[in-house]
Parts: structure tokens; C-alpha cells; sequence
């Protein structure tokens, strides 16, 4: 990302909040058939012309690094509230687009937030360029959509190319998942 578009990226993350809201949105309707047509072909439109835009990696807007899970319209947004060198301090609040079944969040979801948020504390406070090894989940008790949640993350040891890290993402005083996983920094010249 390059001086001149820093710009942009405030107007880049309110196009990626309206599509959020079209995710969650899109799972809490029943339009009729005609309807749905209609959708169906403004949003092709949308797509078209969000196409004319295309740039090569490192020129992409959803991945800026400072970004994170706030520029990207797949992952989960979160919030970094606090970091020191081995601990790190989140807010994350779940939209109905992460529901799996009533009111709580899909499992996977927790994973993929697991993932991104250990790998770029890995990547700020660990070891650059690492890749998860191994992630393990454990789901202590349901997680709700549409509340904000504390996230932690630690670096627990670093051997070699290895960083452990450990995580929790909780509601108040209820632990709702834990994590812990392996990122290996990838050798030179890996790509
Ligand atoms: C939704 C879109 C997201 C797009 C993201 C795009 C870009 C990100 C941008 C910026 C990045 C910033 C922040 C990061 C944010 C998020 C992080 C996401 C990370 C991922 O989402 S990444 C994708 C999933 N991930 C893979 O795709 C890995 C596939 N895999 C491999 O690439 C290799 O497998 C590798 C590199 C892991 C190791 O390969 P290698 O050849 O370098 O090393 P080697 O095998 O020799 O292992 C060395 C030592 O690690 C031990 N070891 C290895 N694996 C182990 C295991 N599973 N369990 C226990 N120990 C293990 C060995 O036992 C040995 O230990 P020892 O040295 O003690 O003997």
C-alpha cells in the first residue's frame, strides 16, 4: 500500500462494512422469488464493476496489514486493544453472517478468528512469516453473535522456527473457546 492510497483506506473499510451488513443481512430474510431475482442481478452489477478495479498483490486493499480483519470481507473484524512482546489484549463482536445455529456462532468461524488473530500476533511479536502448523480449538461453552467479546493471546515459547501461542476468546467470565496452536517461520526463499 503506497502513500497515496493511505487515503482511501477509511472510504476501502466502510464498502467492506456495507457488505457485512449485506452478509448478515442476507442470512435473516426470506425474500420472495421476484425479489430475489431483482437482488440477484444488482449485485452482479456491484461485482462487474467492483472488477474494473483489480490490482495485483501487495496493491489489494483487503489485506493491508494494518487492516487486518477490519479490511477484509471474509475474516472477522477484531480489535487490537492492548499488545505488549508476549500478550495480547482483543475485542471482537460476531454478526448474525457467523451464526451457525440460533443466536450463537458457527465453530469454524472461531477458528478462522483464532487463526488470524494468533498469526498476526506471531507475525508482530513472534516471528514474521510463519505459517500455522497446527491449530487446536476447544469449545468450552457457545459463543454469542451481536455482543462485544474479549479475546486474549500469548506467546507461551519460541524454539527455533516455532512459536507456541495460546488464546481465549471469553464473554465476561465465561470462557468461550481456547486455542492453541504452532506457527512455523517458513525457510528463505519458501514462498
Ligand atoms: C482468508 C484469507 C486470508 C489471507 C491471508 C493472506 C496473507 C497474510 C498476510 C499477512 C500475514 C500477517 C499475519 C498473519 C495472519 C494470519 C496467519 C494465517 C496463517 C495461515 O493460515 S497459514 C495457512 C495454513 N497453513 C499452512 O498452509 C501450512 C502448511 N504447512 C507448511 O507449509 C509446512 O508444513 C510448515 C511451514 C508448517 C513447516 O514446514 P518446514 O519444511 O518449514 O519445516 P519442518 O517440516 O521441517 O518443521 C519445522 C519444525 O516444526 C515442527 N512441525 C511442523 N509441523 C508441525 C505440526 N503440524 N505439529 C507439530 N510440529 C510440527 C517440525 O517437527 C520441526 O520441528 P523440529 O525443528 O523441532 O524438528
Amino acid at each position: 500500500m503506497t502513500e497515496a492510497q493511505a487515503y482511501d483506506t477509511d472510504v476501502f473499510v466502510d464498502m467492506i462494512e456495507a457488505f457485512r451488513d449485506l452478509q448478515a443481512t442476507l442470512c435473516l430474510v426470506a425474500p420472495p422469488p421476484e425479489a430475489t431475482t431483482e437482488l440477484t442481478a444488482t449485485i452482479e452489477d456491484v461485482t462487474n464493476r467492483l472488477k474494473e478495479f483489480e490490482a495485483p498483490e501487495g496493491d489489494r486493499v483487503a489485506r493491508e496489514l494494518g487492516l487486518r480483519g477490519i479490511g477484509h470481507p471474509v475474516l472477522v473484524p477484531y480489535q487490537a486493544t492492548d499488545m505488549s512482546d508476549t500478550g495480547m489484549l482483543g475485542s471482537v463482536t460476531f454478526s448474525y453472517a457467523h451464526m451457525g445455529s440460533t443466536n450463537t456462532v458457527h465453530g469454524g468461524v472461531i477458528t478462522m478468528l483464532f487463526d488470524d488473530v494468533l498469526g498476526m500476533f506471531v507475525s508482530r511479536k513472534g516471528q514474521p512469516n510463519s505459517r500455522t502448523a497446527f491449530l487446536k480449538v476447544n469449545y468450552r461453552n457457545t459463543t454469542p453473535v451481536n455482543r462485544e467479546l474479549r479475546m486474549t493471546a500469548s506467546i507461551d515459547k519460541i524454539e527455533g522456527r516455532k512459536t507456541f501461542v495460546t488464546g481465549t476468546l471469553s464473554d465476561g467470565d465465561i470462557v468461550c473457546a481456547e486455542a492453541e496452536a504452532l506457527f512455523v517461520q517458513l525457510l528463505p526463499g519458501r514462498p
